[in-house]
């Protein structure tokens, strides 16, 4: 099968490329060898190539800066899904993408469910929302998988920063009211490939479904986390423990408004592929100790 990563280059992009290998010839361009906010591109690159399964994990994750950049994380968000879509309902292939948890608004204290009403709160959130629902609307065959709170061994993301800043700082503070789970790119390129390969068996498990780690805790609980294990690990810190403060988020405004509630129920995912996902803080022991080699 030959078949199309977009984004290969991201946090889970780069994971996926890795996971998915066997599935066949993969075509993997660039951000430099195809724009992705250019839909003429898009659509003439889809023509030339034809490929037999999309993955897209290219996207606009700069949450803040997309208040401003409005059109531009549209594109990418938003109108890129639409047209991957309707090409893979004109060619009967399937389409998987990634999603998030800021569709939702963050409201109460219990884990959303895929059916639940959505309500961003951001630009972000807004346009990832829009990109699943043009997906949906296609009629094409898709995976859609809503994440949340994105790391990795590589790019940019809150472990590394954590990481750097408890070898220079000698407190922080950190907010402690965003509760949600911690989700390595990894985990989330090799249950792509598990639910990949049940579809290739039982097309019916297409559909919308929830990714993360089981477990939940807050910014302020996953940076004491990373701490404790880099600290196990042997890593010097110049940062106490006791001197990681909890704040609430209105003590850190940023222009993109965050939901507070970013918990997500697993239990559709882990019914449709037969599995228990693993627990957060096993998780950051694994990318932890690959980051640390
Ligand atoms: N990072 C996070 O915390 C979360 C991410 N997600 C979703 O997970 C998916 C993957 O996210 P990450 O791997 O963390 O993202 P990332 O920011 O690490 O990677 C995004 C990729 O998109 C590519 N890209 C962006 N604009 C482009 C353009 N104009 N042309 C070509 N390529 C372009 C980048 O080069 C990069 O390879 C995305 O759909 C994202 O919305 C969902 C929840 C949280």
């Amino acid at each position: 099968m030959k078949w199309l990563l977009l984004g290969v280059n991201g946090q889970v992009g780069h994971e996926l490329q890795r996971y998915l290998s066997s599935m066949g010839k993969c075509l993997a361009p660039t951000r430099q060898q195809l724009d992705l906010s250019n839909s003429a591109a898009v659509t003439h690159y889809l023509a030339e190539h034809q490929p037999e399964m999309v993955v897209n994990a290219a996207a606009y994750t700069a949450v803040d800066k997309a208040e401003e950049d409005v059109a531009l994380a549209t594109a990418l968000n938003a109108d890129l899904p639409a047209l991957l879509a309707d090409y893979c309902a004109q060619q009967s292939v399937l389409l998987v993408h990634y999603s998030s948890d800021y569709v939702y608004p963050g409201n109460g204290d219990h884990a959303w469910q895929e059916e639940d009403p959505t309500g961003p709160l951001s630009v972000y959130g807004q346009s990832k929302l829009a990109g699943d629902a043009a997906i949906q609307a296609s009629g094409c065959d898709y995976l859609i998988f809503r994440t949340s709170w994105v790391y990795s061994a590589r790019g940019h993301n809150f472990m590394k920063t954590m990481l750097r800043l408890g070898k220079d700082k000698q407190q922080l503070t950190i907010v402690g009211d965003q509760i949600g789970a911690p989700t390595p790119a990894r985990l989330i390129a090799e249950v792509t490939a598990q639910a990949i390969r049940r579809y290739q068996q039982n097309p019916a498990i297409k559909g919308l479904y929830h990714l993360a780690p089981r477990g939940q805790t807050s910014w302020h609980g996953f940076a004491c986390e990373i701490f404790d294990q880099a600290s196990l690990l042997g890593v010097e810190l110049s940062i106490a423990r006791d001197r990681v403060t909890a704040i609430p988020t209105s003590e850190y405004p940023t222009p993109a408004t965050r939901p507070l509630n970013s918990r997500l129920d697993l239990s559709r995912l882990e019914q449709a592929l037969g599995i228990q996902l693993p627990d957060w803080r096993s998780q950051l022991s694994l990318t932890l100790s690959e980051h640390l080699g």
